[in-house]
């Protein structure tokens, strides 16, 4: 898939789809060599993990526990708002438990350094992070992240689960937006 597939509103493909699924591969067997003989439960963050979670799962060789949170600190818009609000929380207890997180973008870092005060304070045995992107120049926390797919530059990104307004996350690559798609 390319630009031309999705219109005009892509500007540039940043990653491709044969770039990404490579990465989640490799970033799938460093997860398995690191938590051998653990039980690991990953909680995807709604809604921009799912393409995420779904690929990064389904390269894992054993069965893992999945949960799901929502939170939300963007809106409708390009820039985090730093409030983090809970829309949807864990189904499960997880004290005890290693929890992987797994998030699409760390961009300011706010959504998940609150999430990992948030989630540790629920007496975890550990909780680290599996994100596909990182922008290292937009980072606004000092924030460990364990497991990073791609550090990318400090642009707005579409695609594989990022949106704009809630749109473009069914794209299969990652990408900046044309101009005119902001000031349609
Ligand atoms: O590092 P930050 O600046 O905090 O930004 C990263 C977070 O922002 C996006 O979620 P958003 O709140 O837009 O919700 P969504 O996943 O439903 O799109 C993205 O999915 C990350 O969770
Ligand atoms: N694109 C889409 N959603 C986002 C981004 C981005 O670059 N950063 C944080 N949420
Ligand atoms: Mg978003």
């Amino acid at each position: 898939m390319d630009a031309s597939d999705m219109g005009t509103d892509l500007e540039k493909v940043l990653l491709t789809e044969e770039q990404i699924q490579n990465r989640l591969n490799e970033l799938a067997e460093q997860i398995e060599t690191d938590y051998a003989g653990q039980d690991v439960l990953l909680v995807g963050v709604l809604k921009g993990a799912i393409m995420v979670m779904a690929d990064l799962s389904r390269t894992l060789h054993r069965s893992y526990e999945t949960d799901w949170m929502a939170v939300s600190s963007y809106g409708s818009g390009t820039k985090s708002s730093g409030v983090v609000r809970i829309l949807k929380d864990l189904d499960r207890d997880i004290s005890g438990r290693h929890v992987l997180i797994v998030e699409d973008i760390v961009d300011s870092g706010l959504t998940l350094s609150w999430l990992i005060a948030n989630l540790s304070s629920r007496g975890p045995a550990s909780v680290e992070v599996c994100t596909l992107l990182r922008k290292p120049d937009a980072m606004k926390v000092d924030l460990k992240v364990r497991y990073v797919g791609f550090d990318i530059p400090n642009e707005f990104v579409v695609g594989y689960g990022l949106d704009y307004a809630e749109q473009y996350r069914n794209l299969r690559v990652v990408g900046t937006l044309a101009e005119h798609v902001y000031s349609s």
